[in-house]
């Protein structure tokens, strides 16, 4: 009977309670029925067990990281969500800051889970010895529903740190690194803010390897799961090789712009010690392209060649020794250092980056280095063919077509132009599209003549070897030999 007393007075409470309501919401101003309601609910909410996580931006006066992400974190979403912004810009940087401004709040959902962030700056007093450093303790606050504390620590933190990680990367100055030579103590790497304008489009190479070359790039980069799947590190060798002025330096932009990494550019012939290429190697940063030009100008290989007339077997271990041109001290890198530098555990520590040899002289390098794992792509960079010459055609005259491509078209394939060497004369010729056009073929033909003229001069003069050694040997065919190696001569003139 009791019960049934407090079923009816409870039913006739909500009647009323829904009755007050309507009559809120009809006669109400909507400002004043909106300002009632989040009264409320402040008020519902601070009944309910609340946690707070505090982060602040000095932890026992080091910088605390954390503080940094959030900071970006909420960059990306305070603009949306904030009444009150401040905006900064670094100096010589590309990228706008919003931050929020003290005592601002932030509300988000997340998982179906509702997180609030405020931030805080209080002025701290001075402790008395003049020392000012940090006047302010700034601070931000999260806090969220009790039961939602797991949620919060298993996957709303690791989500946040995720998404500052990837803003960072991706607002960051991309640098070049260049380490420091031998003689100078101190840190491994110098660096310089990284801005070559290099990109695939630019870069003249065969459409074909150049797509092929991104397809690679892709494919490494989302391959993340896969590397530690199989237990490898998480690295992809290139060696670009070809003559001087093919454009390795410009693809190794290219492919470092494409991927927005930054560049180490390793000079071996610097290092003095194995353990000092270890050192360089472990201070990279993920994200990187370490790059080796030239490889085989560094790489002394008078010991190899000694031991492969005196019939010694090649050991990987046995010390190749590097030149060592930019310092007093002897260099004592060795190949296998090398080789533990491409492939060794030591890569391991970190993840994400490409080695990229380059050489004019692939034949001189050791098999070692060359094999797959190692350098996983070889990459040919050779004199210029006419795909090549009409990207150069844009990007330099900002042509797509001309009448004397036809001409370009058939003598292009009989010299050896690089890309360097078209690219110079189309820069000398400013915006001028017909005097670009009309130097390089008179450069195409001129060299045409003098290899012409060269291959004809060298015939003769193994034609006149031959007819020397016959004089001073004759035997009776000698004369018709002769007869031949001079008609031949002739021919190769008149065919070339
Ligand atoms: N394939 C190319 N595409 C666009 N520009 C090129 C290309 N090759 C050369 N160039 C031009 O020629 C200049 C020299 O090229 P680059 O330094 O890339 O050649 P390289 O092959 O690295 O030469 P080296 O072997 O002497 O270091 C570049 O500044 C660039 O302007």
């Amino acid at each position: 009977m009791e019960l049934l007393v407090d079923w009816k007075s409870l039913g006739s409470l909500f009647a009323t309670f829904v009755f007050i309501r309507t009559a809120i919401r009809d006669f109400l101003p909507p400002e004043v029925y909106q300002a009632l309601k989040s009264l409320f609910s402040k008020i519902f909410s601070s009944l309910q067990p609340k946690i707070s996580i505090v982060i602040e931006e000095y932890d026992n006066s080091y910088p605390n990281e954390l503080y940094d992400s959030v900071q970006l974190y909420l960059s990306s979403n305070c603009f949306a969500a904030a009444k009150v912004l401040k905006l900064s810009r670094l100096k010589n940087s590309k990228n706008l800051n919003f931050t929020m401004d003290a005592n601002q709040k932030i509300e988000e959902i997340f998982e179906g889970f509702k997180v609030k962030w405020s931030f805080h700056s209080v002025e701290k007093k001075s402790n008395g010895h003049g020392y000012a450093r940090p006047y302010e303790n700034r601070y931000f606050e999260l806090s969220f529903h009790e039961r939602d504390k797991p949620k919060v620590q298993s996957s709303y933190i690791p989500h946040v740190m995720e998404v500052a990680e990837h803003i960072r990367f991706k607002n960051r100055d991309r640098k070049l690194y260049t380490n420091r030579s031998a003689d100078e103590d101190g840190r491994l790497w110098s660096s310089v803010p990284f801005s070559h304008p290099s990109t695939f489009d630019t870069v003249a190479i065969d459409p074909v390897l150049k797509q092929e070359i991104k397809d690679d790039l892709i494919k490494f980069v989302n391959r993340k799961d896969y590397y530690s799947r199989v237990g490898r590190a998480w690295k992809r060798g290139y060696l670009l090789y070809g003559p001087p002025g093919t454009g390795k330096t410009s693809l190794i932009a290219a492919i470092a712009n494409f991927l927005e990494f930054d560049i180490y550019d390793l000079e071996l012939t610097a290092v003095t010690s194995n353990s000092q290429l270890r050192k360089l190697l472990i201070s990279t940063s993920s994200k990187s392209v370490i790059v080796v030009e030239d490889v085989d100008c560094s790489l002394d290989l008078s010991d190899r060649k000694k031991k492969e007339i005196s019939g010694e077997e090649e050991n990987e271990k046995k010390p190749f020794r590097f030149r060592n041109r930019g310092s007093s001290f002897g260099s004592t890198v060795s190949l296998s250092g090398v080789l533990n530098f491409v492939d060794g555990l030591w890569s391991c520590c970190g993840s994400e980056r490409l080695m990229i040899f380059t050489t004019n002289h692939k034949e001189k390098l050791d098999q070692a280095l060359l094999r797959p794992g190692r350098m996983d792509k070889h990459i040919n960079l050779s004199y210029c063919e006419i795909t090549a010459f009409k990207t150069l055609a844009k990007n330099y005259l900002e042509i797509d077509k001309h009448e004397l491509m036809k001409e370009v078209e058939q003598i292009l394939p009989l010299v050896q132009m690089t890309p360097a060497d078209i690219a110079e004369i189309f820069m000398s010729c400013e915006d001028d599209v017909e005097m670009g056009m009309n130097n390089v073929i008179e450069e195409m033909k001129r060299r045409l003549q003098s290899s012409m003229e060269d291959e004809v001069s060298s015939v003769a003069e193994l034609g006149k070897e031959e007819i020397k050694g016959e004089e001073e040997h004759p035997v009776p065919e000698v004369h018709e030999d002769s007869d031949v190696s001079l008609n031949s001569l002739d021919s190769v003139g008149t065919d070339a």
